[in-house]
């Protein structure tokens, strides 16, 4: 890694002047949602996709008015495909697919070898459905009905955290736990490993290593990461990610932290981020049952601690008297309500200023009443990804927190 490299890509908290983030403006994909298959692509209703784009227009609106860079997936993927060696990796993978078998393999792969970059990228985002393939004639795609997906669609990409995470100046490409957002790490993969923007850049994880999701990897300070282990994050993904970032001297302190496995509580950060050095908000029925067992290196493997409250252990380990909690003060049901709609998912621009959903009033209020300054976005339609502002920002540049 060069120090040039090291100026552009870094990340050591969560809250440090975000510089550079990568998001990715939702699309076709979006329009592949059906009441249907909502359900295994993970969106809990179908969004109107024209009011999503203006939606997400708005959100990279407010970070461009920060001074913030703001990065698309579809256009780092068009670049990167414009090289023959990524086109090979992206089509491979794709074939690869079992459900295809050989033929419709066969025909599939040369349907993706005729698009050009803007062409291919499209179908790796938007997928393929059977209709649209006319030039399959094999059992396979015979047997198949006009409405199946050949490429499956990927509307998760909207949610940018989960699929890679910088740590320092490295990037940990995600191994997903859902079927439906596996392809995601691949496209991450693909655009680390061939953009020019990110030559030199070595990965610390990648998707063929145990599940480990972003939304669940919060820098708590520099050296210091909690990692959420529930329905996406397993117990050994987060073993593995202590192992490769105590090895590449990225951080110092692991917390594993247990979260309900519910989609409710599908990442750490569903109920915990960051809006300043020492301050996050929190879903207030866990913010002090959540536990952590701290992990740290010890003679070539890890040392584990007994689980302790989750604030005690992240104070300690950031070397502060106690991490501040702003008190929601929610009446239970209203802290329900706006923890599902992603009130407590929310992504700091600079110490104590933060992006939230507008929807979550009581939650904007208090994190005002706290001195927090809140950028408002709208996200009734983004919402129904189930993520908010932190799940669709990937930041690759932050400078040290203050
Ligand atoms: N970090 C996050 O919480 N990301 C939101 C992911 C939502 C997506 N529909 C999923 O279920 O994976």
């Amino acid at each position: 890694m060069t120090e040039t490299t090291e100026r552009t890509h870094r990340v050591t908290s969560e809250v440090g002047r975000l510089r550079t983030v990568l998001l990715h403006r939702p699309g076709a994909e979006l329009k592949r949602l059906t009441p249907r298959n909502s359900d295994q692509l993970l969106f809990d209703a179908i969004p109107w996709v024209g009011r999503a784009q203006e939606e997400h227009d708005a959100f990279a609106e407010a970070l461009r008015e920060r001074g913030v860079e703001v990065l698309y997936v579809t256009e780092l993927l068009q670049d990167a495909l414009e090289y023959e060696e990524t086109r090979d990796e992206a089509i491979a993978e794709i074939v690869a697919d079992p459900r295809l078998g050989d033929q419709l393999g066969r025909v599939v792969e040369g349907y993706l070898r005729d698009q050009d970059p803007e062409h291919l990228a499209h179908t790796l985002i938007a997928g393929l459905a059977h209709e649209e393939l006319k030039a399959g004639h094999g059992l396979v795609y015979r047997l198949m009905d006009r409405l199946d997906f050949i490429i499956d669609p990927l509307p998760g990409l909207l949610f940018t955290r989960d699929s890679s995470a910088w740590i320092g100046g490295r990037v940990a490409v995600a191994s997903l736990a859902m079927p439906a957002r596996r392809r995601e790490s691949t496209l991450a993969g693909l655009i680390y490993a061939h953009h020019p923007r990110f030559s030199g850049v070595r990965p610390v994880y990648g998707p063929s290593l145990e599940s480990v999701e972003g939304g669940d990897v919060l820098l708590l300070s520099p050296g210091v990461l909690a990692v959420g282990t529930g329905e996406r994050t397993t117990p050994a993904g987060v073993e593995r990610l202590a192992r490769q970032v105590f090895e590449a001297n990225l951080a110092h302190t692991v917390l594993a932290v247990p979260i309900a496995q519910e989609r409710a509580t599908m990442h750490l950060d569903t109920v915990c981020t960051m809006v300043d050095v020492d301050t996050v908000v929190m879903y207030p029925p866990v913010a002090h049952s959540l536990t952590a067992y701290t992990v740290t290196a010890a003679n070539g493997d890890l040392a584990v601690s007994e689980p302790r409250p989750f604030l005690k252990a992240a104070a300690d380990a950031m070397g502060l008297d106690h991490l501040k909690v702003i008190d929601t003060g929610l009446d239970p049901v209203t802290a329900e309500r706006e923890q599902w709609d992603d009130g407590n998912n929310t992504l700091a621009v600079a110490p104590r200023l933060a992006v939230a959903y507008e929807r979550n009033i009581e939650t904007n209020a208090q994190l005002e009443a706290a001195g927090i300054e809140v950028i408002r976005i709208s996200g009734s339609e983004l919402g129904t990804g189930r993520g908010g502002p932190r799940c669709m920002s990937c930041p690759i540049l932050r400078d040290p927190p203050a």
